[in-house]
């Protein structure tokens, strides 16, 4: 592996980075790489400020290593610099290299690739409130948007706020309800039962008030596509073969990606622990959104910036 020296104007963009990242307060630089830097280079820069290195290539990711420098391995697929951006941004909050709330100096090519050209502040807890809108609308799912984005809300919320001082984990199942009651049963006596349909939909704020109740018990919400609770506190019986998951997710997380593998739903994990919500689809998690200060704005995201090239 060849390592490359940073040029003179890559020196100067990351001294540019060093400031903006001094002057906003940043936890951290992150630099998008392409080519094995000599990143130990870099670091002399950005002195107290802390580098963390992301890319898709295994000799940049081995370079970083070497040079003792957290780094974030990128999915290599086609996708628009800004998306890749998103992605490093939270890969590292996943990995604890960085905190939702905070800012981060970006570096990274947007004009062209394979050259450094850009930095930008990240206020993280915006853009992954944006990036999370963004993404639920990429979901090909069965299940109509408004219905996920109110089941999502929900969820943030409970891992967010949890009940009377206390953290609080839980499931929703959205969607093919036929199929998925089948494949549960009864856990704790279902607080829904007796209920009419106007007092099961969660579009209601008195409704979703009751969840976050009911939430502290143990069991998932069965909720249809058009947004009705049809059963709650049920245990989930759907096998888990052939599903792979990373470390440190248990049985909640299991459950609710076989439940996603054995149906069209869509399963909404909230890990009491940390108050991540994961929303697994076909059996993986699709999106994960790390707890935030602030809550989802879902207005704010109908602009999207101009593509790069295609990488
Ligand atoms: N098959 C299941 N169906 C519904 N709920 C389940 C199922 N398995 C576990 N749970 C719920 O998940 C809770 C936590 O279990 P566990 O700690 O193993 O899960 P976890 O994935 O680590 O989640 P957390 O991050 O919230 O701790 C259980 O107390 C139970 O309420």
């Amino acid at each position: 592996m060849k390592r490359v020296s940073p040029s003179d104007v890559i020196r100067s963009l990351i001294a540019s980075a060093k400031r903006v990242a001094d002057e906003c307060d940043a936890e951290a630089v992150l630099l998008l790489a392409d080519v094995p830097f000599e990143f130990s280079e870099m670091t002399q820069i950005l002195k107290k400020s802390r580098l963390v290195v992301a890319s898709d290539k295994p000799d940049v990711q081995r370079a970083a290593h070497e040079d003792g420098i957290d780094s974030v391995p990128l999915l290599h697929e086609p996708q628009t610099r800004s998306l890749q951006v998103t992605q490093a941004l939270l890969e590292a909050i996943a990995d604890d290299l960085l905190q939702p709330g905070g800012k981060v100096v970006c570096v990274y090519s947007l004009f062209e690739r394979d050259v450094l050209d850009t930095v930008s502040i990240v206020n993280l807890a915006d853009q992954l409130s944006r990036l999370t809108a963004r993404d639920l609308r990429r979901l090909e799912t069965t299940v109509p948007l408004e219905t996920l984005r109110l089941v999502v809300d929900l969820a943030v919320e409970v891992g967010r706020e949890g009940r009377e001082g206390k953290s609080v984990g839980t499931m929703f199942v959205v969607g093919d309800h036929r199929k998925v009651l089948p494949m549960t049963h009864e856990q704790v006596h279902d607080p829904f039962k007796g209920y009419g349909a106007k007092d099961r939909m969660i579009r209601s704020p008195r409704v979703q008030e009751s969840m976050k109740e009911i939430a502290q018990l143990d069991g998932a919400f069965i909720i249809s596509s058009d947004g009705q609770v049809r059963a709650a506190g049920r245990n989930i019986d759907a096998p888990a073969t052939g599903l792979t998951l990373s470390k440190g997710l248990g049985s909640r997380h299991w459950a609710a990606a076989a439940i996603s593998k054995q149906t069209k739903a869509v399963a909404i994990a909230v890990s009491e622990s940390t108050g991540t919500v994961r929303i697994f689809q076909n059996g993986f998690v699709v999106l994960r959104i790390e707890p935030m200060e602030r809550g989802l704005k879902w207005s704010s995201f109908e602009t999207e910036p101009p593509p790069s090239d295609d990488k």
